[in-house]
């Protein structure tokens, strides 16, 4: 069954509104992964505008689970990651000012350097995927980099699915099908939610982890953080 990683991202981002630590972001680390989580992801960005480097040390005793960290490969980041030796890394091209995550890599023009971030990850025993669009020739480069592992940005999928989802999701069976025939296992995020999860689930069986974050807390400040968490991963179980 495809994982369900939680990004609690937007915990920080609540806790840190108001500068103290309520909602404290380990507490509900280690509650989403007694309510099913498969793994907690977090995106530790340069200017700490919610999960913070603190936070990392803090969250990696309680993971009991997977521990997936993404990021930008500075030397700050890496320094970081080599430390705390999370499950898996996710590489994402984000320059520092981003809003949020709108891209994938470009693999092909950055190769040499992603194959030596690969290298300097894996040989600290950690998990790598490479955060990527569908275009069919980053997906073959990305195989070149020796990651393990891609994750799709689904925000086109996501922002396309409501007009004609058929549509919508072409482009990430090919590029996951090709990625696969790469060598590859496949993740997928970004903007995935209740309405689209099953769905692209459906369609790409071989997904390894789906990695959610801001409409799944979202969606918590309804249903509540163990019914949300039940309801995605209601959407994930495979029909027979
Ligand atoms: C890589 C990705 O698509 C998301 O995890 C992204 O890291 C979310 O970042 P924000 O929570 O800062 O929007
Ligand atoms: N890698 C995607 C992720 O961790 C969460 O993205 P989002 O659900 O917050 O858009």
């Amino acid at each position: 069954m495809t994982k369900l990683s939680v990004n609690i991202n937007k915990v920080a981002t609540l806790r840190n509104s108001r500068g103290g630590s309520i909602p404290n972001v380990v507490r509900v680390a280690i509650d989403a992964q007694d309510f099913g989580a498969d793994g907690i992801t977090v995106h530790p960005r340069p200017d700490e505008r919610h999960i913070r480097r603190r936070d990392v040390f803090d969250l990696r005793p309680v993971i009991r689970t997977e521990f997936n960290i993404e990021g930008y490969p500075s030397p700050e980041f890496m320094e970081l990651v080599k430390n705390v030796k999370p499950h898996q890394v996710t590489l994402v091209p984000d320059p520092p000012e981003a809003l949020t995550s709108s891209a994938g890599w470009d693999t092909k023009l950055h190769l040499s350097f992603l194959q030596d971030i690969i290298g300097e990850l894996k040989e600290a025993g950690i998990r790598t995927s490479i955060f990527i669009g569908t275009d069919l020739e980053h997906i073959l480069y990305a195989a070149k980099t020796n990651t393990d592992r891609v994750e799709l940005y689904t925000e086109p999928y996501a922002s396309n699915y409501a007009k004609d989802r058929e549509k919508a999701i072409e482009p990430f069976v090919e590029a996951a099908n090709a990625a696969v025939k790469a060598g590859l296992m496949v993740n997928a995020g970004h903007d995935l939610s209740l309405e689209n999860l099953k769905y692209f689930n459906e369609r790409i069986p071989f997904l390894k982890e789906v990695s959610i974050g801001h409409a799944l807390i979202a969606d918590a400040l309804y249903f509540g953080l163990e019914k949300t968490i039940r309801l995605y991963k209601e959407q994930l179980v495979k029909e027979k």
